[in-house]
């Protein structure tokens, strides 16, 4: 079965959407938030932990994998849910924006990207085509067109070049994608912080008919306020009964702030980097665990949380893991962590059931002190 959006119903308060994505490989309540593996394992994370905080679908990397064991060995081991022994939805990114913020001497031209390796200076390229075929040969129940992430900022004329190509780009990838796994590919609409090109590259690839659509471009050192804006200017001109995937983001407010806005699925490394150097999202907003103020705090890092670190462990351990550079502390930050997301999403998604998501926003940003995040 290939995969579904289900809506359910739309925040009478906002302009957010309960609903459920059908997958070959199990079902999606969204508004969700998707744990990042990039290279096969989310860091530190086994997937036993990942179904008990609750995760319903992680994300994985073309770019990572193609380079590190290389597709035809994931596909030799019977594809990327066997070969990490995960049995729920899984999505890929295709490759584009981890060229550009990995490697070195890129070259983007009308037919793809020519780069080294930064594992071994390999060069290397990546197409429309052969991105697809990657992602193909992996697995994944979602995976996504092959495009470019325009840097920010960007001469107008360099995103309208750009965007234009990676609507062609989406095109390829439509062709060269075999429909013999029941694999959904999903657009991305860019544009930068531009709306006329915003709705113009969402025209173009709502036009080809993707099943799902991400808004790419964005998450990249604009002004938040930019970003919402996008999402403002974009999301009418995407179909209601398709996803809408923000693509890189994940602070409490940019998750809260993009459901209220009709997104619906998300991912970030955020949780997870800040994890391993012991900064932690809890309730009463970020704690820096390693802070000697908690040398004798015996507590749990956050008193309302209820996940494997928080009901075992005291600050007091976790500090003292985190200074003596134990690996066990940086698998309890990062299952508080993502603890923490994963059950943002839960929280959101009652609200909306519920028709009081602009409330929830209201109550969530005082508690949580809503400086930066
Ligand atoms: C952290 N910020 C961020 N912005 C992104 C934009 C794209 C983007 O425009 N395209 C693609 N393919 N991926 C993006 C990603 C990676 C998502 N895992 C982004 N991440």
């Amino acid at each position: 079965m290939a995969v579904k959006y289900e809506l359910i119903k739309t925040c009478a308060q906002t302009g957010a959407r309960l609903g459920r994505l059908h997958t070959p490989h199990g079902v999606i309540d969204t508004p969700t938030f998707m744990p990042v593996g990039t290279q096969a394992s989310v860091k530190g994370m086994s997937p036993e932990e990942l179904k008990t905080l609750g995760a319903q679908i992680i994300l994985s990397n073309t770019y990572h994998l193609f380079l590190r064991p290389g597709h035809e060995l994931v596909k030799e081991a019977g594809g990327l849910h066997r070969f990490m022994n995960w049995d729920r939805p899984i999505l890929t990114d295709s490759g584009g924006f981890q060229v550009f913020s990995l490697s070195e001497m890129r070259k983007i031209t009308e037919e793809g990207v020519q780069f080294r390796s930064h594992i071994n200076g390999d060069k290397l390229s990546l197409t429309p085509e052969s991105a697809t075929q990657v992602q193909n040969a992996l697995g994944a129940d979602i995976i996504m067109a092959f495009d470019e992430c325009p840097p920010y900022p960007a001469e107008y004329e360099y995103v309208k070049q750009s965007t234009e190509r990676t609507s062609r780009w989406a095109e390829r990838c439509l062709k060269a994608h075999s429909r013999s796994h029941d694999q959904a590919l999903f657009g991305i609409v860019q544009g930068g912080m531009h709306a006329d090109l915003r709705k113009q590259s969402a025209l173009d690839l709502t036009s080809l008919d993707f099943p799902g659509y991400a808004m790419g471009g964005l998450s990249v050192g604009e002004p938040k306020h930019f970003m919402y804006e996008m999402l403002e200017e974009t999301i009418p001109y995407l179909p209601g009964n398709k996803p809408r995937y923000l693509m890189g983001v994940g602070s409490p407010d940019a998750l809260i702030e993009g459901s209220i806005r009709g997104v619906d699925m998300f991912d970030c490394v955020l949780p997870t980097r800040i994890a391993r150097n012991g900064t932690l999202m809890t309730s009463q907003g970020r704690m820096v665990v390693r802070n000697a103020k908690y040398t004798n705090d015996f507590g749990p890092m956050d008193p309302e949380c209820s996940c494997y670190a928080c009901r075992n462990y005291s600050r007091a351990y976790i500090r003292h893991l985190i200074k003596a550079d134990e690996m066990f502390g940086l698998r309890l930050t990062t299952i508080h962590n993502l603890h923490f997301l994963v059950n943002l999403m839960v929280q959101v998604r009652e609200a909306i059931r519920e028709d009081r998501l602009g409330t929830f926003r209201e109550e969530f940003f005082e508690k949580y002190g809503m400086a930066d995040n």
